[in-house]
């Protein structure tokens, strides 16, 4: 059964339409010019249990507006969303008890309070019982090293440690979904690499579903199984990394270089786009010759001193979506 089904979801967002100088202030003030914009225009996915999804895309796509619809923050003005089977809309209680959300530019903690004592008051917020709590927190305190900053008042903790806390703090409930919206933002190689790891673990131990929003495309690679792309309130693309990036950049690059120059370097099935000194820059489509017949060929009638295949990458991928929707 999925945990999320999203189908045909729309926001609209009602904005005033400014007009400019005083006198357009003053008009706009006593007779509001509204138009509607739509941050999220008729999108559906649906995400099955132990995914780690990324869901993705440029400034403004409507990533933002899918995440707090989807846990019951904002209401779709058409559409309809079930996590778990249930409505955030209609029932937001039951599906809170199901999420863990964690917005890495905000937190949850209490800036006041020592960090175990912001565990203290989320657990009766969340009405967690003793033995779960208990529970939780021994697993989360060892994988996440809480215990080095435990004592320690909110404000006074790292970015890093923060974070961590964070994702304890969403972690008490047991939640069956987790939403993370930029969770290693700011964070130095080493903290993101522990956030990478509590995600990673949590997932294959306890089949959490997670579901992403990140510019880091280092977090979509090392995380992510599917992606789902989405630009103007549109999902673009949705489907495994592999085979995205094999759709969306079908073209390879080998670079050879020769061990002296040569007249006749041409292939029938490769394009030369670059040629420096002794290298030469082929490029050429998967689907049209393969890099081991390419280099046979090549190899047959060029002195080759050496050679590489540049494989495109989820970077390339990404890129190739964004010009071109
Ligand atoms: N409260 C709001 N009022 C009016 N328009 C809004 C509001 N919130 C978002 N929008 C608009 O809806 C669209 C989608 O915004 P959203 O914040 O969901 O994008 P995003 O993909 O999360 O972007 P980012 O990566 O910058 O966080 C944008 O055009 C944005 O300007």
């Amino acid at each position: 059964m999925a945990v999320i089904e999203v189908t045909e979801l729309v926001k609209e967002y009602v904005i005033a339409k400014k007009e400019r100088g005083l006198r357009g202030a003053l008009k706009g003030l006593f007779f509001p010019d509204k138009r509607n914009v739509r941050g999220v225009d008729g999108i559906s996915f649906s995400i099955e249990r132990g995914e780690i999804v990324g869901y993705i895309g440029p400034n403004g796509a409507g990533k933002s507006t899918t995440i707090k619809m989807l846990t019951g923050i904002l209401h779709p003005t058409s559409g309809t969303i079930r996590v778990c089977g249930v409505s955030p809309q209609a029932d937001r209680k039951a599906v809170v008890r199901k999420l863990g959300v964690v917005f890495g530019q905000r937190t949850q903690l209490y800036w006041d309070l020592r960090l175990g004592e912001s565990f203290e008051l989320l657990k009766r917020i969340y009405q967690v019982d003793d033995k779960t709590y208990e529970d939780n927190m021994n697993v989360l305190t060892e994988v996440l090293r809480l215990d080095q900053f435990i004592d320690t008042p909110v404000r006074q903790l790292s970015l890093g440690q923060r974070m961590r806390g964070d994702l304890a703090a969403a972690m008490l409930h047991s939640p069956d979904v987790l939403f993370l919206d930029e969770p290693t933002i700011g964070l130095d190689a080493e903290a993101k690499h522990a956030i990478r790891s509590f995600i990673q673990e949590m997932n294959r131990t306890r089949g959490i579903t997670v579901i992403l929003t990140t510019h880091d495309l280092d977090d979509v690679e090392e995380l992510c199984s599917r992606l789902i792309i989405v630009n103007h309130g549109k999902v673009v693309e949705d489907g495994p990394i592999g085979e995205l990036i094999g759709k969306l950049t079908p073209k390879r690059l080998l670079v050879v270089d020769l061990q002296h120059p040569c007249a006749d370097v041409g292939h029938k099935s490769a394009q030369i786009i670059k040629q420096d000194g002794l290298r030469i820059w082929y490029q050429f489509e998967k689907a049209r010759v393969t890099a081991a017949e390419l280099i046979a060929d090549l190899s047959q009638k060029l002195p080759i001193q050496d050679l590489s295949v540049q494989e495109p990458d989820i970077e390339d991928a990404i890129r190739e979506v964004y010009a071109t929707t």
